[in-house]
């Protein structure tokens, strides 16, 4: 099954062409690895990928559904997680996976909340403000995410291994095998290396500017 489709795809940043001609085509069970120096534009094309962003050309559709045109329909098993948490400070972990769970469409109640983040290493600390997390811990908060939304259909990950201590990277990595395994598809950018035992594809973007 095609879960991403990106044509012609480019994008423009303070009048300069930071890519174009960019095309796109993943399935169940793919996985695109997108390389490139900083700043070559890696978060710029994924964030145009998942709708946060708009293309200076191009499509992108999602699972069928034109990203920048129907971004509800699009967005309904897509999971992208970017460099910003998007997790509050002030809330407690459990608390924060409550809100996302409804404000994504995800049953999930406090005890299977729980049992993700006892998974994730985080016991104990269910009930205490993120802002007294390490930046470990926030991290794994948020990556819970991807433990919660089990319909999803493809993952976008930024940078996914940012501030994972070693167990956690190997954990993760084991996560997104399976994922591929049942189906799943998923694009990652990330400046270590990618020690998955799975077939990739490169993508990879030149610095231009
Ligand atoms: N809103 C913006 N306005 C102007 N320039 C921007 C904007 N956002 C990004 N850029 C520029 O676009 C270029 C690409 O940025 P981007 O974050 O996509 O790179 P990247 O490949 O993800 O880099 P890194 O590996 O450092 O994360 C950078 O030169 C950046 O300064």
């Amino acid at each position: 099954m095609r879960v991403l489709l990106a044509q012609q795809v480019a994008c423009e940043k303070s009048d300069r062409q930071l890519f174009s001609n960019i095309n796109i085509e993943l399935h169940s069970s793919q996985l695109l690895y997108v390389t490139g120096e900083n700043g070559a534009g890696k978060t710029s094309l994924l964030r145009i990928l998942v709708g946060l962003s708009a293309p200076s050309a191009g499509v992108v559709e999602v699972n069928g559904h034109d990203i920048h045109k129907n971004v509800h329909d699009a967005s309904e098993h897509l999971l992208y997680f970017g460099h910003k948490q998007g997790i509050s400070q002030l809330l407690t972990p459990v608390e924060n996976l409550k809100f996302w769970c409804q404000q994504h469409g995800v049953d999930k109640n406090n005890d299977a909340i729980e049992d993700i983040l006892a998974e994730l290493g985080l016991t104990g600390l269910e009930d205490i403000a993120v802002k007294n997390l390490s930046a470990g811990q926030q991290r794994r908060v948020a990556l819970a995410k991807l433990w919660l939304k089990t319909a999803a259909t493809l993952w976008v990950l930024d940078e996914p291994f940012t501030a994972l201590d070693v167990q956690l990277i190997a954990e993760l990595e084991a996560k997104m095998t399976s994922f591929l395994n049942t189906g799943g598809a998923i694009i990652i950018t990330s400046h270590q290396k990618l020690s998955i035992d799975y077939p990739l594809s490169k993508l990879h973007l030149d610095y231009s500017w």
